[in-house]
């Protein structure tokens, strides 16, 4: 049997769906126990019926997004130019975790892009001033309401392939069946290709949009494991942190107490944002332990 091309476009645990170039969907299992597929990656599969295709073999990948912490890795989309990270004032926007979007990005080395939604609130000034240190370290944001005006989103998404992630509740599906006026997409789509029947936010999906470009939604998270970042490469991650490389007293310093600090003097200056020093000394321990 012969095998072709295909991309995946939901993964579900041990359940994927893949894409063919004839556009076909069919559901998708792995030979043996290896899982380590994510939404977005081009494999080769030897398609069974009309339903049903196997697996066979992983293809190059330009970039994988994952997260990982001392128990398991979670990959979230592979081939991804983007990350969108959707935050909103309501419920309370979990600050850390969008530096840990940030980060991972930096590490991948692929764009990121702040979504701030839910603009139609009164809330929404707190957020906006949250998010400020972030525009002026120079990372882009579009303020929006997900029931409103989305254009400008959909702007930045063509010619894109991005990975929207977030807290849970900050309005990712929302987003999602904006951007595909007439899909019911978190439901439908899954339920039926996999049969289970039941609306489910466990999984990634990748989808087409109308004015080109793709789009792999993920579950919410509450939390972003770095575990896999390298020691050596953490200070880089952040962009603001750059100029003060080398300028430490001790080559190996992990900038907390040590003597002659050049980011602690930073800090201590109002030149740097204490979090984002606190989140850089708070990985060291985390990718170390
Ligand atoms: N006021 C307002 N509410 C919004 C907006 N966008 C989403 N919501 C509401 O916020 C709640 C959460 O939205 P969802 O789209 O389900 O959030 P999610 O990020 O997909 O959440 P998970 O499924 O947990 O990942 C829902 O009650 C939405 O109606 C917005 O722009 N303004
Ligand atoms: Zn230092």
């Amino acid at each position: 049997m012969m095998t072709q091309r295909a991309r995946i476009v939901a993964s579900h645990g041990k359940s994927y769906i893949v894409e063919l170039p004839d556009d076909r969907r069919l559901s998708a299992s792995v030979r043996g126990k290896k899982t380590h597929f994510a939404c977005g990656d081009w494999v080769e599969v030897k398609v069974l019926n009309a339903e049903q295709a196997v697996i066979e073999k992983l293809l190059a990948r330009e970039s994988l997004l994952y997260r990982s912490d001392l128990w398991r890795e979670k990959l979230i989309a592979a081939n991804v130019t983007q990350i969108v990270i959707v935050t909103a004032p309501v419920p309370s926007c979990y600050e850390e975790l969008i530096s840990r979007c940030l980060l991972a990005a930096e590490a991948v080395g692929i764009k990121a892009l702040i979504v701030a939604n839910k603009s139609d609130l009164p809330e929404f000034d707190v957020l906006r001033k949250l998010l400020q240190p972030y525009l002026a370290l120079g990372y882009s944001m579009i303020e929006l309401s997900a029931k409103g005006d989305i254009a400008p989103l959909r702007h930045a998404l063509q010619g894109e392939v991005s990975a929207l992630v977030g807290q849970s509740g900050m309005g990712k599906s929302t987003l999602v069946n904006a951007l595909l006026p007439g899909q019911d997409v978190r439901t439908a789509e899954i339920s039926t290709a996999l049969d289970s029947g039941k609306h489910t936010t466990t999984h990634a999906s990748l989808y087409h949009l109308p004015d080109g470009g793709e789009l792999i939604d993920s579950p919410g998270m509450q939390e972003f494991g770095l575990r896999h970042l390298k020691v050596d490469e953490l200070t880089r991650m952040f962009p603001e942190f750059r100029p003060y490389l080398g300028e430490c007293r001790f080559h190996n310093c992990r900038h907390k107490a040590e003597p002659g600090c050049a980011l602690q003097a930073a800090r201590d200056q109002g030149l740097v944002l204490p979090q984002r020093l606190s989140l850089l000394q708070a990985l060291f321990d985390e990718v170390s332990s």
